[in-house]
């Protein structure tokens, strides 16, 4: 059985606020100091914000359950997710019966090398798109270990691809390869090992 590639980003609620919350995020580090912002004030209505979240949420237990219902973890995961903003969000498109790709651009919050994504959160993009894949693809698991080449930088503020293929099962062990690609060049590839189990769900 596959899986959902991507959840819906809805216009309201919870979404609507993480999509705000991502513009911060990406003008804050925009502005660093030398913006002509009121940093202190920004603060105060910032932290302001966050006692009104903290204030009104719900306890972690019951979090977690709500969390875990239904589709599981493609609307809260920090890659995809429509509820987590530092998610960039990355959208799945099918390629073929195993296969899978996303296009997106990053920006500053992302940032490693000057102007180029940051190697960890290549990682990151990586082994979730892997992960997915093998959802797609029929057989799920966890990661047992994901090898990395970083062949070029990856640059910010243009389109990336990010691509993932089930290569094998084989009793519980599940093959997975992966890249990052910009312009039609491969910046990083990925080969994953995953293991065939997901943990249980919160109840
Ligand atoms: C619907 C959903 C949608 C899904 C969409 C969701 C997408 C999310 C994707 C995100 C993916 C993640 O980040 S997952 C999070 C990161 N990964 C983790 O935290 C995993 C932590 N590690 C573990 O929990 C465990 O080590 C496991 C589950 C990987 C394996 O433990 P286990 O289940 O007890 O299995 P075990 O008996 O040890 O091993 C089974 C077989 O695999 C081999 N094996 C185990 N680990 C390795 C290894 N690192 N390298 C080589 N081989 C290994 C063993 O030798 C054995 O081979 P043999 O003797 O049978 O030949």
């Amino acid at each position: 059985m596959t899986i959902d590639l991507h959840a819906e980003t809805r216009p309201t609620g919870v979404d609507a606020a993480v999509a705000a919350a991502r513009r911060v995020i990406d003008a804050l580090v925009r502005a660093g100091d030398i913006s002509g912002a009121d940093m202190a004030d920004v603060a105060d209505r910032l932290n302001a914000v966050a006692d009104d979240l903290e204030d009104t949420a719900p306890p972690l237990d019951e979090r977690l359950v709500d969390m875990w219902r239904g589709d599981g973890n493609t609307r809260h995961d920090p890659v995809t997710g429509p509820e987590n903003p530092i998610a960039p969000p990355l959208r799945y498109e099918a390629v073929d019966t195993r296969t899978i790709e996303a296009t997106t651009t990053l920006g500053l919050p992302h940032q490693g090398p000057p102007s180029s994504v940051h190697g960890g959160v290549s990682a990151l993009l990586l082994d979730h798109t892997l992960g997915v894949a093998n959802g797609w693809a029929g057989t799920s698991g966890m990661t047992a270990e994901l090898t990395l080449r970083y062949h070029r930088l990856t640059p910010l503020f243009e389109p990336i691809t990010v691509a993932a293929r089930q290569v094998s099962v084989d009793g519980r062990k599940i093959r997975t390869t992966g890249e990052i690609t910009a312009n039609g060049e491969p910046c990083v590839t990925a080969e994953g090992l995953f293991i065939a189990t997901y943990p249980p769900r919160p109840r």
